[in-house]
């Protein structure tokens, strides 16, 4: 019997190309940080283990853990290794399981709750303890989310295994995207077909965005319900929200994640048309992995999800080294403002030099978030508090957030070099990157959280605790 009652939440977020996984302590006197002036979670729970395992989407990977003791954001203590007999979500999940009995010495029998970050939920809005009938309502909507829902169920399955006395609460990232209006929400199609199969915009990244939210909402001070921001959320997935008086009211994923921006691997929105002209087995049922064994998708499904996006502008799916190859490009003109021509990427983009190719990437991306922020703008009338930057690529990559408010400046954004330089410096989850004189407009980045997200809810809700 352990000398500890079980006091601890588990967090696991599946990514597409990572599981970030934290353990943390839920304080005695657990409360809703809503009114108690305290950032996101701190009155609730109490981080006592963080780790990350990346590049899961880029086989072979390079995988590494890095374990702290204190805030996530801090490297310092964090210790990096590269693990070889991690290969996807599940074995992943059990190597940070293996971590916290055997290196970090903490029992497991003193985990009370797993929660996991389940991307796409269907028409369950609240998070749900699961039982059998709830796993296969995640499971049958794996199809929708095909480089998401497989990987959690996965680490469930695990999680079950290991930690068999612990309950696993699923919480969904479509949850905060409920409140988006009809008419945005709806595709122009048959709407008796559409409400049958359940055809319409459902939106991701909401557990970030609930959190950001949050965090904003803290760091200026302001009430939720009067706040409104547009946050792009830029990681392996990329998103934008338009948040109106606390609420999502519009995002630019769909049906599925792979609408919207593109990503990593993924295409993005596209002409609906598109695959069928670039295969004509867009119908076919793709057997490709391992991990689809459970989730059917089609050729097309997984040309647009795994073999598009960065990976197939450029060859690598790191963000990172997309802006590394765009900087070479530039070092190598004299007009740094120069963008790679269409007309020579119709002629031969196999002679362009690879570097290039990062450029038009890059450009690619800027461009289609640079439309997002128009949409949004407008679509709040102008009466936006904040433009917020997160995700790995927001939150790290200085020349994007500087690309993008570049392409802004018309609606009264500019870059401050020196503050969106220093992010790495400054500490906390959200940092100023500049402050409109004329109207406290601000730009932010924010280091989101779906760990901390789901723990501080779940550390809240009475009846899990009695
Ligand atoms: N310094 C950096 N500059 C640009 N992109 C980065 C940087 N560091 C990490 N990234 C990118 O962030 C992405 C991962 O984002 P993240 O939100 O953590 O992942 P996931 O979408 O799996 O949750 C990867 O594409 C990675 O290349
Ligand atoms: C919804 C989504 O794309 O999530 P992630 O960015 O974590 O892969
Ligand atoms: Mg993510």
């Amino acid at each position: 019997m352990s000398p500890h009652a079980a006091d601890l939440i588990l967090a696991a977020n599946a990514g597409s190309s990572s599981l970030k996984m934290s353990l943390y302590q839920r304080n005695h006197d657990a409360v809703s940080d809503t009114s108690s002036g305290a950032p996101p979670g701190h009155r609730s729970v109490t981080l006592l283990l963080t780790s990350s395992i990346t590049n899961l989407s880029a086989p072979p990977a390079s995988f590494s853990f890095s374990f702290t003791h204190s805030a996530p954001h801090k490297g310092a203590d964090a210790k990096k290794q590269h693990v070889d007999e991690v290969h996807d979500h599940a074995s992943a999940c059990e190597r940070f399981l293996q971590y916290m009995e055997r290196e970090a010495h903490i029992d497991k029998s003193r985990v009370k709750y797993v929660c996991h970050r389940v991307v796409h939920g269907g028409d369950y809005f609240e998070p749900v303890v699961v039982d059998q009938e709830r796993y296969h309502h995640i499971e049958k909507l794996s199809d929708l989310a095909p480089l998401h829902n497989g990987g959690a169920l996965a680490v469930m399955k695990a999680c079950l295994d290991a930690l068999p006395k612990a309950a696993s609460v699923a919480y969904f990232d479509t949850s905060f995207h409920r409140t988006i209006p009809a008419h945005i929400a709806s595709y122009a199609i048959d709407q008796e077909v559409a409400m049958t199969r359940g055809l319409k915009k459902y939106g991701f990244h909401g557990l970030s965005y609930a959190y950001i939210l949050g965090s904003v909402c803290h760091h200026l001070q302001k009430d939720v319900s009067r706040t409104n921001l547009i946050v792009m959320h830029l990681g392996s997935g990329a998103s934008a929200c338009a948040i109106r008086a606390g609420r999502s009211v519009n995002t630019s994923m769909g049906l599925t994640p792979v609408s919207g921006l593109p990503g990593a691997t993924r295409s993005g929105r596209i002409d609906p048309s598109l695959v069928f002209h670039y295969t004509n087995r867009a119908g076919h049922m793709s057997h490709k992995r391992e991990v689809e064994a459970q989730v059917h998708v089609t050729l097309a499904e997984d040309i647009l999800n795994r073999q598009a996006g960065w990976k197939a502008l450029t060859g690598t799916a790191d963000f990172a080294e997309v802006v590394e190859g765009m900087r070479k490009w530039e070092e190598t003109q004299t007009d740094t403002n120069k963008q790679p021509s269409q007309e020579k990427g119709l002629q031969d983009m196999s002679g362009w030099k690879t570097d290039e190719k990062f450029k038009m990437a890059f450009e690619l991306f800027v461009d289609r978030i640079m439309g997002e922020i128009g949409t949004y703008y407008v679509l709040l009338g102008g009466c936006v508090d904040a433009l917020v930057f997160s995700g790995g690529i927001g939150e790290k990559s200085a020349d994007l957030r500087e690309a993008v408010v570049e392409k802004v400046r018309c609606l009264g954004f500019e870059v401050d070099q020196t503050k969106n330089n220093g992010v790495d410096d400054q500490e906390g989850s959200v940092v100023e990157i500049w402050k409109s004189t004329e109207d406290g407009k601000r730009i932010l980045v924010c280091r989101t959280d779906e760990q901390m997200e789901m723990a501080k809810e779940c550390a809240v809700v009475e009846t899990f605790w009695k």
